[in-house]
């Protein structure tokens, strides 16, 4: 533990003084440490362009888990070509560290518009962003991928496009949809696991306008008041009502709850 509190910052320091020496690249800062990795925002001044560097960290070098995670986030970042999600723009290794460089999102994460902003989205606008989020959700479905993470710090917005990073807990099935929801609805690697995390991520976007008026917590039902179709829709997102079949029921369901109320 001494050993790795030690040894990571120097790796750090040696990375980011030698790595942009003989790149291309320029850093412009250090972003994020998670678990595995080590994002940095970097420069490109033939390109005039930001990217996002991620490095795998050095104590998790002989870890098998952190390696397949690594390999299949850039693999996926390479299969999908949508704008929504960051193109995977080249990869390497630095003194036997993996690393990726990949496209840079430009925005700001839901995290940071409700928590650090103060940003308040009504029932309708929660319901269009989910709706919105779904089409791409389908998209990864649709070719196997489940991505896992689909959390408030995950989902950036520039005011206009909606996109979906952080792939490093995505994981690729090869059965269809259906065949797989029919196992076990409730495990992770599941295509109905993504449908989950965006009830949550909803919740989120509705609890930004809630207030409390006493101070004892009551469940979500209770404490927000939403229209019934919408509780049912989360109550179906979250599986404690029967779940939908496929994220393209989710997205149909949510598509005549928002024509029926809002336009
Ligand atoms: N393609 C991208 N475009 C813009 N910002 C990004 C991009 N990828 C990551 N970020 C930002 O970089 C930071 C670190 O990202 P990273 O994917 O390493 O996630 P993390 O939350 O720090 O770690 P973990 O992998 O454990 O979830 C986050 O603040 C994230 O918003």
């Amino acid at each position: 533990m001494v050993i790795r509190s030690i040894a990571e910052p120097l790796v750090d320091w040696i990375f980011i003084h030698s790595f942009f020496k003989e790149e291309r690249w320029q850093l412009k800062r250090k972003i994020g440490k998670g678990s595995f990795g080590t994002a940095y925002l970097i420069y490109d001044f033939s390109e005039n362009r930001f990217y996002i560097l991620k490095r795998m960290n050095y104590h998790k070098l002989r870890s098998g888990e952190a390696r397949s995670s690594f390999t299949i986030e850039t693999q996926l970042l390479d299969e999908l070509q949508d704008g929504a999600f960051p193109a995977l723009i080249d990869q390497g290794n630095w003194r036997g560290l993996p690393y990726i460089i990949m496209e840079y999102k430009a925005g700001k994460t839901f995290e940071e518009l409700i928590f650090s902003e103060g940003k308040v989205f009504t029932e309708q606008e929660s319901f269009l962003i989910v709706s919105r989020l779904l089409t791409k959700i389908i998209e990864l479905h649709q070719r196997g991928i489940i991505h896992r993470d689909l959390r408030i710090p995950n989902v950036l917005t520039d005011g206009e496009c909606l996109s979906i990073i952080d792939f490093g807990l995505a994981r690729k099935v090869e059965k269809t949809s259906s065949e797989k929801e029919e196992e076990n609805p409730r495990k992770p690697v599941h295509f109905s696991s993504d449908l989950y995390s965006l009830g949550h991520f909803l919740l989120f976007l509705l609890y930004s306008s809630y207030q409390a008026t006493i101070k004892k917590e009551r469940p979500w039902d209770e404490e927000l008041t939403l229209l019934p179709e919408s509780k049912r829709i989360i109550k179906k997102l979250l599986m404690s009502d029967v779940p939908f079949q496929s994220s393209s029921e989710a997205l149909s369901e949510i598509k005549k709850h928002i024509e029926k109320q809002w336009e």
